[in-house]
């Protein structure tokens, strides 16, 4: 049983102004939101409290800004939201001071409103008492369903569910259930793949991963990482240079662990970052100055594929490519396809977690034939390293 309180312990919420963390980072197109699994998740939640005739107020990030910034404004996300919910969604333009507060004091019981960008504020990162002071005084009751925000200690994570009576959402709970049920105990062996962009972020969290996988295929940006660590050139690719250390520890510690790892052996490569750009197979020995890895190859897909076949669970997080670009989708609707084939047969367990991933997954046609998709990627990382995340350690009974 999960030791923390649901909204199930959160019985009279009428006219309460309910203060509920979610995820909107969703992934984005020309200020059009392009895959909603994060915007349908929360529904439960948001339709339980209006149910008990509550307030909702919707705290979340979007993207990783460095103060306000206009492009990285919650506003589009708000409209959207509005649309999978069916009902009015108000949005206000900041998410503390007179403008949160008298937006937040003319909700009426049972509507739904959407602050501003909590990372438009320094203490948001920094979980400062002042900042969470000041988001504390907007609510009377604290929800987080956002597990794939979990593992920050950030204001709005953690720092609030102190403040407040605290209790996981319907989306918090069910992710931790599901992803508890589906690989408390895997079958082994188990392969994971890591790719995607957030290098920085995710790369530490593989040092523990190689302890608990069988093979770990990486994939993405963070593939030209590893590649440039071990003095390949990858030209303009997304490549985190100066962590070269810490991928090679990575290596030295996969191979102390018994932790087979795979890299691409071949990239498509292109000079422009754009749908359709004039592109060419090329080994990861001959990436020219100019040119990017935008996605991996075919000989590079063929090799991950046989390491599927001998595979018995396979946990994802983040894209072999660019692939909201084509062709540089081509790896990862393959690879994506083949997990999602191979767990139809029921030759393997499979999991995947993240914003990206899971739109990359709906894209290839193959989300609903994984035995579970989760809207978690980072977060989702950390909690299979064992980790104790922030946002849910905070709601602990
Ligand atoms: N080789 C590459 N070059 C440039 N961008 C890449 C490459 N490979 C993957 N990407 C980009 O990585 C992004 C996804 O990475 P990310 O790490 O954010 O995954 P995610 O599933 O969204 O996880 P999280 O939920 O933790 O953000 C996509 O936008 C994709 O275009
Ligand atoms: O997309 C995600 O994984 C979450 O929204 C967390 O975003 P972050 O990595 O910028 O904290």
């Amino acid at each position: 049983m999960i030791a923390f309180r649901t909204l199930d312990d959160a019985a009279d919420l009428a006219d309460k102004r309910v203060l509920v963390r979610v995820d909107l980072n969703v992934p984005m197109e020309s200020g059009r939101v392009t895959d909603a699994t994060r915007l349908k998740a929360i529904l439960p939640t948001i339709r339980d409290i209006t149910g008990k005739g509550g307030k909702v107020v919707l705290l979340a990030h979007f993207g990783r800004p460095k103060g306000r910034d206009e492009t990285q404004s919650l506003a589009p996300v708000a409209k959207a939201l509005e649309g999978e919910l069916g009902r009015k969604v108000a949005f206000v333009g900041d998410c503390v001071g007179d403008e949160a507060k008298s937006a937040v004091s003319s909700l009426a019981s049972g509507e739904v409103i959407v602050l501003e960008n909590t990372r438009f504020h320094a203490g948001e990162e920094k979980n400062a008492p002042d900042f969470i002071e000041a988001l504390a005084s907007l609510g009377d009751v604290y929800v987080n369903d956002a597990f794939s925000t979990a593992h920050r200690a950030h204001a709005s994570t953690e720092g609030l569910a102190h403040k407040l009576p605290a209790y996981a959402g319907r989306s918090m709970e069910s992710e931790i259930e599901a992803l508890t049920k589906a690989l408390e105990a895997p079958q082994r062996p188990v392969l994971a793949v890591v790719g995607g962009s957030k290098v920085s972020t995710k790369l530490e969290l593989l040092g523990n991963l190689v302890r608990k996988v069988d093979i770990l295929v990486i994939g993405g940006g963070m593939a030209n990482t590893f590649l440039a660590a071990l003095g390949k050139k990858v030209g303009k690719s997304l490549c985190e240079h100066d962590l070269g250390d810490i991928a090679r520890d990575i290596l030295d510690k996969a191979k102390a662990a018994g932790c087979e790892i795979v890299l691409p052996v071949d990239a498509v490569v292109a000079t422009e970052f754009k749908a359709n750009a004039a592109h060419r197979v090329a080994s990861v020995d001959d990436v020219k100055d100019d040119e990017m890895m935008l996605d991996a190859g075919p000989a590079t897909v063929a090799i991950v594929k046989q390491k599927l076949d001998g595979a018995k669970t396979v946990v994802w997080n983040g894209p072999f490519g660019a692939f909201e670009l084509t062709p540089f989708d081509a790896a990862t609707v393959a690879v994506a396809r083949y997990v999602g084939d191979l767990t139809h047969n029921g030759k393997l367990l499979s999991v995947a977690g993240g914003g990206d991933t899971v739109a990359a997954l709906n894209h290839a046609g193959a989300a609903d034939r994984f035995s579970y998709v989760s809207t978690a990627g980072g977060a989702f990382l950390e909690w299979l390293e064992g980790k104790a995340l922030p946002g849910v350690e905070a709601l602990r009974r």
